[in-house]
This record gives structure tokens, sequence and C-alpha cells, in this order.
């Protein structure tokens, strides 16, 4: 089949290229200039493992083209897919004016009968404004579809290749049927709804999973206070079929480009409608204030963070992604900024991209995980990136002026921590604070 994707950002870009994996002719768009003369280049903008090698072996037998030119894009094209960007308006309401004007430039190009397919994170009845868009523009007919996407960073080509299922939201049988055919390698498991469900599917996915973590966190933390290890308990509930033990790890806390901004918007959607979704509001609450533990426990070791040294590892909101927006790293770093402390960090792939977006005046950005530590008063952990985890915890309290690690993702275990005089503090786990006022948990009476 003939495609084109609107918008070559994480979904447009990993989406169009496993499409033309699977052999279809694909037709990347987008309007920024420099990402389509980077993909041209044979560069890739954005980390993805796995991605550049597909792009180089789809580019080179000529299935997969990048351009700016989305008129020509559309009209060679069968089945059209947006993808562009939903930002978070200030009130958390899902800006759409990037899904606006891709539909009224598709509704422009049309030359012929396409299928118009939605697979940005859009609110409810977005599908059907879409669709009114493009008729205001074109007598050529078409039918729309919403099939929104699941990927996760870091693992967006796994997941995109072997996606757990596939939502289809139409009402024409055409497009059900071009779709089908088109995500049929991928998965068996298609489940075709309405196109508000299909819409609604997708941020409840998200919310539900940013649910659990809240969740876990809490537990975490009422675990600090009487003496339970939240790393056993998760793994404890997970057994159960019904539980799952996924999205169960405790931390700092959420982030990236989605469950903050899709939770907010899905508090909106409910709102507009006169519902208060009193469940999602605290779920966001409990991850706002989840990251300040990190602060917090600083300062129960250090007294006070004026003048301090303090090491962040981790900037990226995840491992295996140079993304960050809304990285807990963000918060934390501006609060040890306004705490008076100077701070050195590090991260293996993200520290670009964190000081293209963040001007934080007073941080030393270092090339070695070794360098920012050095003589500091203390290390935070905040990315569980796999060189974080190689680097034992005997080197780290060498490389430190004061042995204070706050572990703010669980990645060394006991085994790792014993012969060191580490202050260690990681979320949920009282029994392996050492240091720390609080370390003795209260015993139930
Ligand atoms: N990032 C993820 O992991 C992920 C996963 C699932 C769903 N989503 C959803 O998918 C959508 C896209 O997310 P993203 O992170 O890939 O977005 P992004 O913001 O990284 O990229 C969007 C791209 O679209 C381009 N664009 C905007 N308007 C355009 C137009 N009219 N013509 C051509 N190009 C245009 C922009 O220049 C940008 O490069 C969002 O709704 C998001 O919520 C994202
Ligand atoms: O048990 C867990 C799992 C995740 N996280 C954090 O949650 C955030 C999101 O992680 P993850 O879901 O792996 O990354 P995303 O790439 O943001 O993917 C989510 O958001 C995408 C955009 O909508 C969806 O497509 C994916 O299905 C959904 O998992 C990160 O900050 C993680 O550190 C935890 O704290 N504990």
């Amino acid at each position: 089949m003939k495609l084109a994707v609107i918008g070559t950002g994480y979904v447009g870009l990993v989406s169009g290229v496993c499409f033309s994996d699977l052999g279809n002719e694909v037709v990347c768009v987008d309007k920024m200039s420099n990402k389509i003369e980077m993909l041209n280049r044979g560069e890739v903008p954005i980390y993805e493992p796995g991605l550049k090698e597909l792009i180089k072996k789809n580019k080179d037998v000529g299935r997969l083209h990048f351009t700016t030119d989305l008129l020509g894009a559309v009209q060679q094209a069968d089945i059209v897919f947006i993808a562009v960007g939903t930002p978070s308006l200030p009130d958390g309401q899902a800006d759409l004016s990037y899904i606006e004007q891709a539909a009224e430039e598709i509704g422009k190009s049309l030359n012929g009968f396409k299928i118009i397919v939605t697979k940005s994170t859009v609110p409810v009845g977005t599908n059907e404004k879409i669709q009114e868009k493009i008729a205001m523009q074109s007598l050529f007919p078409f039918e729309i579809a919403s099939v929104p996407e699941f990927l996760r960073e870091g693992t967006a080509v796994q997941d995109t290749l072997l996606p757990d299922r596939i939502i289809i939201g139409t009402s024409s049988e055409m497009a059900r049927k071009r779709l089908i055919e088109l995500h049929k390698p991928l998965t068996d498991n298609i489940v075709v709804t309405d196109v508000r469900s299909a819409e609604m599917i997708k941020y409840a996915s998200n919310a539900f999973l940013a649910t659990k973590i809240s969740f876990i966190n809490e537990i975490a933390n009422i675990c600090e206070k009487v003496g339970a290890d939240v790393d056993q308990v998760a793994f404890g509930m997970g057994q159960d079929k019904r539980i799952g033990s996924s999205f169960l790890k405790a931390g700092i806390g959420y982030g990236g480009s989605c469950f903050p901004k899709d939770t907010q918007a899905l508090i909106q959607i409910a709102g507009q409608m006169d519902y208060d979704f009193k469940l999602l509001k605290s779920v966001v609450e409990v991850n706002r204030d989840q990251r300040f533990n990190v602060i917090k426990k600083l300062e129960s070791i250090l007294n006070h963070l004026q003048g301090k040294t303090i090491a962040v590892w981790g900037l990226a909101f995840k491992p295996e992604t140079d993304d960050v927006r809304d990285a807990p790293a963000i918060e934390i770093i501006s609060s040890l900024l306004e705490r008076g402390a100077k701070v050195k960090a590090y991260d293996p792939i993200a520290t670009d991209n964190f000081t293209r977006h963040f001007n934080m005046d007073g941080v030393e950005y270092c090339d070695k995980a070794h360098e920012a530590a050095s003589d500091a008063d203390a290390l935070c952990i905040l990315t569980e990136w796999k060189e974080f985890k190689d680097i034992s915890p005997a080197i780290i309290e060498s490389w430190l002026k004061r042995p204070n690690l706050i572990d703010g993702r669980n990645i060394y275990s006991e085994a790792e921590l014993a012969g060191t005089e580490l202050n260690y503090y990681s979320v949920g786990r009282p029994a392996m604070n050492k240091g720390v006022k609080e370390r003795s948990p209260i015993l139930l009476p």
C-alpha cells in the first residue's frame, strides 16, 4: 500500500519506518526542513534503539522517503496518517492546533479517495472535527479512522512491530478492511471499535498505567513508615494475574511526553462534561509530590543545601531515550538550585536535549558519570540507565566527597551495598536505608 505519514516525531517516524519495513511504500512528511534534511542524510533526529538501521535498510531499497512536500505525499498515498503533536495548553487541555492545521492541509491536497487515520492522541470527538475540516476543503471522497499509538520510547521499534493490540476506530467498512489488511502482519489481536471509543481507549490506557505508578509510589511511601519493602510488595502483588507485575516499579514518579500531558487532558475532557475525575486528579498530585522526596531526603542527610555540591545522574525521563519532556530531573534540579546548591549533572545521551530546552544557570554538565560524582556532597540517581547500574556503590563511594547516595530508581540491591559506608536512601525500602534520620521504621503497636 502507499502511505503518507504527517509528522516525523517518535510516532510518525517509527510507524512510518515500520510500515515501510513491512513492504509498504511510505513517504514521511514534516514541516521542519532541518529534520527532513537530517533524515535524507541518513541521520536520525531522535535516539531510538534499532531505528537508524531500519531507516537505512528501507531507504536503500527505495520504499521509504522523507519530504516537506505534504501535498505531493498525500496525493500519491492511499492512506494518510496524522501523527503530529498534541501538547498541553497551560490549563492542561490538548492543544489541537497542529491537528487542525494538518487536517486543513490534507483537505487541500486531496486528489481522489483516501483513508485519513489519526495516530496522534486526541480528545474524544476530535476525529469528527478532522472530518469536518477536511470536508470543508475538498469535494473528493474520504473516510476517517482513529488508530491510536501505544509505543513506548526506548522500545518503540519493538513495540510497533510486536504490538499487544491494534485499535481501529471507524464507522467505515472500507477503512476497516484496508486498515485490518495493513496491520494484519503485526498481530492477530485487532480490536475494531467506534471512533469515540478508540479515542477514549488511548487516554484510559495511559491514565490507568499512570494510576498504577502513583499507587505503588504511595505504597512505597507507606512501606517506609511501616518497615516493609516495596519491591517485595510489588513482586508479590504482581503474581496475581488480575493485577499483573508491570508498571509497579516505585521511584520518583512518571515523566515523559505522554503520561503527564494525557492525564491532564483526560481530567479536562471529563471536566468539560461536568465530571470531576477525582481519582486521576490524585494520581497527578501524588506524582508531583513524589519527585520532591529526593530533596527531602537530601535535606535530612545534609541539613541544608546552600553551598553543597549535588551530583545528578540521569536527565532523560527514562532510560534508552534522549527525551527530556516532563522529566523529573527538571523540577529536582530547579529545586536544588533554588536552595543554593551547586549541581553537577550527567546523562549518557540526553544532555544536549536538556541544555537546548532548559536554561539552568549554575548547572555544570559533565561528560562522564565519574566527573559529576567527583567531590560531590551527595549523588542523586534519577534515571535507571544501565551504565549507572554497572557502577558499583563502592566505586561511587570512592568518588564522592561525602558518602551520600539517593537512589531514586532503586537500582542497587542490598548485596551491592554491602561493605560500603554510604548513607543510602532508595524508595520504599527502609531496611536498606542507612544514615537517613528516619532510618528506623516506625513499628506498629
Ligand atoms: N512520543 C510517544 O512516545 C508517543 C506514543 C504514543 C502516542 N503519542 C502521541 O502521538 C502524537 C505525536 O507525538 P510525538 O511525540 O511523535 O510528537 P512530536 O511533537 O515529537 O513530533 C510531531 C512532529 O509533527 C510535525 N508537524 C506538526 N504539524 C505538522 C504539519 N502540519 N505538517 C507536517 N509536520 C507537522 C512537527 O514538526 C514535529 O516534528 C501526540 O499526540 C502524542 O501524544 C506519542
Ligand atoms: O513501573 C513503572 C513504569 C514506568 N515508570 C515511569 O513512567 C514514565 C513513562 O514510562 P513508559 O510508559 O515506559 O514510557 P513512555 O514512552 O512515556 O510510554 C507511555 O506513553 C506512551 C505515549 O502515550 C504510550 O504510547 C505508552 O504505551 C506508555 O507506556 C517514565 O518516567 C518511567 O520512569 C515508573 O515510574 N514505574
